[in-house]
């Protein structure tokens, strides 16, 4: 480059850009040549300045080094002058060039501007579509921008719930902190209560070992109890053969003796007959020999007289033939004696025999009633410990156990268009105890004790609870009652359908059971004695269905069941039996007058026909059978209850249809059964005060629920689409009734009761 002190700029003359700018360049002329390559980067400001120091600087330089730097300075201007003049020549040559290149360019610069007027038709096309362009994209950047506020108004937003979050992140760390500190608390409750678990599986293993070795005891004792049953029955068997026998041999024997009677009496005759003609025949022979010498007399005085001789020969002839025959007689007499005393002797001999063989037998007797005697103790003390084991298998099954029967779907019920609502789980554990009920799709599972599908007879259901009732017979108090909506079965199962004999409920089967155990329990010296009373609760109010001033059947008035304007009051005495007062109770002695009284209380109770049974029971049934049992040999006392529950039907006041005394009756029974839900929900949170007076029903139940009785409860259930809802609550109901604990029953083995006339329920 080349610097010049040209108003202070530095100039150039090149064609750097395209040949046609004239302004200044930094590129150095190529001919510039080497001579003044070195002054390129002086400028005239520098020079001055150079100039200006160097005179400023007079003083400190000599002369002849000023004069050296003047000539060089002014030998490099010279170079610079001939520099610009080299480059005015190429100027006016390049000016000569660029003349005619401007013609060319401006002939270019028509072309071009033809072009340029294409071009910036074009243009204008291209800015009209741009502008088009730049509106939509004005749009675009205007909604960009709406859209941009709205993330920016998002973004504030999501800043602030960052914070929020970052503040509640801290809160929560807190938390965590806190909550990491109960986690290590609650891990170590975990710990101690895993610790806990495992003791109580442990226990519960050792509880199920135990109730494993009670039922194989049961199995051995129940095995054991049927050996010596049959050991009794083949003893018996026996010991009524031989008494045959014996009666046989002491007939014969009886036979023999008489016939010996009569022989020795016949040989006593024969001898006394023998003695007699003996007699005779010695009286004779001494006759003969008298007459022998009186004819040797009579010979000798033969002359005296001839005829006196021939008569006494006639005599003696006589008496001769005479004696030969008695002589004869005696004979036929002794040889009759000698068969006599033969029969005799055989009759001694086969009396021996017939003695020997009756003391054998007797002695046989003796032994078989022995045996007889082990058996019947064995019986009992098996029987004992039976009870005692069959009672500790229910205390350790629980108190309150929950029985499920789904009846079949009636003739008028059909099956839902989505299939059963019912179905039951095959797995092991829930097989026999679970229950599946779908409801608008939603399927609920629960287990109870055991649950009985539609085809299950009366016969199995009664098998399943007959256990219990002999509970009654050894001293309980058992209660069992059926809880269910309306038309669900209660009635079927508890008492079965009339005139059907293989049909018959539970109370029937029940009683018929008591009874035969009472007749087997005779021979080990059980005497039982049986109350019967009945009531029914209607519209929260007792009624007698004993009592003799019933209504009849026909009578439909209600309100005067049983003896009129005659309050019936609960009370419980502190040994836990419930006293209703003026029940009547009637003392029973077979089934069949059971069967009278349940009849005779059939017709008393308030029926009714409602939308969803033609029969519907409108009030709580309650039958009771007191037992008091005495063994007379052992001294045991029991006294047990058996108390068996129709509840009447729980329904909804929509689908029922009631209306008057029959809605009055519907929210008398809603309301009562209410009240058990009530009892039993507060038994199962272990309240301390549970409602047991908020209804006579309750009340009334407060031993069985509360106390030391032995509780089941049947929850009928109907298959049918419409009563889903109300089989759900049924349900829900029972299986928060089987997770009640009510307490331990205990068995009443103390006297009988003071006051016998009072109803113990
Ligand atoms: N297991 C069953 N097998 C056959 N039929 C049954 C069964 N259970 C109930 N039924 C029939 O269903 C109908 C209604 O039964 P039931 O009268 O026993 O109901 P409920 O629950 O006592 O009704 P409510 O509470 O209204 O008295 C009766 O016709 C009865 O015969």
């Amino acid at each position: 480059m080349v610097g010049t002190p040209m108003n202070g700029r530095r100039l150039s003359f090149g064609f750097g850009n395209g040949g046609h700018d004239l302004g200044p360049s930094s590129t150095p002329p190529s001919n510039a040549g080497s001579d003044y390559g070195s002054y390129i980067d002086f400028t005239r400001e520098d020079v001055e300045a150079l100039l200006n120091e160097k005179s400023k600087r007079k003083d400190r330089f000599n002369y002849k080094e000023r004069c050296e730097n003047m000539i060089d300075y002014i030998k490099r201007l010279k170079v610079c002058i001939r520099w610009f003049q080299d480059l005015e020549l190429s100027y006016s040559l390049e000016q000569e060039k660029l003349k005619s290149s401007l013609e060319l360019s401006q002939q270019k610069c028509v072309e071009i501007e033809l072009l340029l007027k294409i071009k910036e038709e074009e243009l204008n096309s291209i800015i009209t579509e741009m502008r088009r362009n730049c509106t939509s994209l004005q749009e675009k950047l205007v909604k960009e921008e709406t859209e941009k506020a709205a993330a920016m108004e998002s973004l504030i937003k999501e800043r602030e719930a960052r914070l929020d979050f970052e503040r509640s992140q801290t809160t929560l760390s807190e938390d965590l902190g806190r909550a990491q500190r109960e986690l290590e608390t609650a891990n170590q409750k975990i710990v101690s209560l895993n610790d806990m678990y495992k003791r109580l599986q442990e226990y519960i293993t050792s509880l199920q070992q135990y109730n494993g070795k009670l039922h194989s005891e049961l199995s051995t004792v129940e095995g054991d109890l049927k050996r010596v049953e049959k050991e009794k029955a083949t003893v018996v068997e026996n010991l009524t053969m031989l008494k045959g026998q014996l009666a046989l041999s002491m007939a014969s024997q009886e036979e023999a003796t008489k016939q010996k009677d009569a022989f020795a009496s016949e040989v006593t005759s024969l001898r006394s007959e023998l003695h007699q003609v003996r007699d005779d025949r010695d009286r004779q022979i001494s006759q003969v020999q008298t007459l022998s010498t009186e004819i040797v007399k009579f010979k000798d005085s033969s002359e005296k007289s001839g005829s006196e001789v021939n008569n006494l020969t006639m005599k003696t002839n006589e008496l001769e033939t005479k004696c030969t025959l008695q002589d004869n007689h005696i004979k036929e007499l002794q040889e009759k004696l000698t068969l006599a005393e033969n029969k005799l002797e055989v009759c001694d001999i086969s009396a021996i025999e017939t003695r020997t063989e009756f003391e054998g037998q007797q002695k046989l007797v003796n032994e078989l009633q022995k045996r007889l005697a082990d058996a019947e103790y064995k019986l009992i003390e098996g029987e004992k410990l039976r009870k005692e084991l069959h009672n500790t298998i229910l205390e350790l099954k629980g108190n309150i156990r929950v029985f499920c029967r789904v009846r079949p779907l009636l003739p008028d019920e059909s099956c839902s268009s989505e299939g059963k609502i019912i179905s039951y789980p095959t797995s092991m554990e829930a097989s026999g105890r679970g229950i599946e009920l779908t409801q608008n799709g939603q399927k609920h599972s629960f287990t109870f004790d055991r649950v009985f599908a539609p085809d299950a007879l009366q016969e199995e259901v009664f098998t399943e609870i007959s256990q219990l009732v002999q509970s009654a017979l050894d001293g309980y108090k058992v209660c069992i009652f059926a809880y269910g909506q309306t038309g669900s079965g209660k009635t079927y199962t508890m008492m079965g359908r009339p005139g059907h004999l293989g049909e018959k409920g539970l109370i029937p089967r029940s009683l018929e059971q008591i009874f035969q155990t009472r007749q087997s329990q005779q021979p080990q010296g059980w005497k039982y004695e049986m109350q019967v009373s009945m009531l029914e609760i209607y519209n929260e109010t007792i009624r007698d269905l004993l009592a003799t001033t019933n209504k009849s059947p026909s009578d439909t008035t209600r309100a005067e069941n049983g003896t009129p304007g005659k309050q019936y009051s609960i009370k419980h005495d502190a040994s836990g039996n419930t006293l209703v007062s003026d029940l009547t109770v009637v003392d029973v002695e077979s089934v069949k007058e059971v069967a009278f009284l349940l009849n005779q209380a059939a017709n008393s109770r308030s029926v009714g026909k409602t939308q969803m049974n033609e029969q519907s029971s409108r009030s709580h049934f309650v039958f009771t059978l007191r037992i008091y049992g005495v063994n007379e040999s052992t001294d045991q006392q029991v006294q047990g209850v058996l108390n068996l529950i129709d509840l009447a039907g729980s329904e909804r006041l929509s689908r029922s249809g009631s209306t008057g005394d029959r809605l009055k009756e519907t929210q008398a029974i809603n309301k009562s059964l209410s009240s058990l839900s009530d009892v039993i929900f507060a038994l199962a949170k272990k309240e301390d005060h549970i409602p047991f007076r908020n209804s006579k029903l309750t009340y009334l139940l407060q031993p069985c629920l509360g106390g030391d009785s032995k509780t089941l409860m049947f929850v009928n259930i109907a298959p049918d689409q419409a009563s889903s809802g109300e089989s759900l609550c049924s349900l829900r109901f029972a299986s928060r009734v089987n997770a009640c604990e009510i307490g331990t029953p205990r068995r009443t083995t103390n006297g009988r009761p003071t006051e016998s006339r009072l109803s113990y329920f």
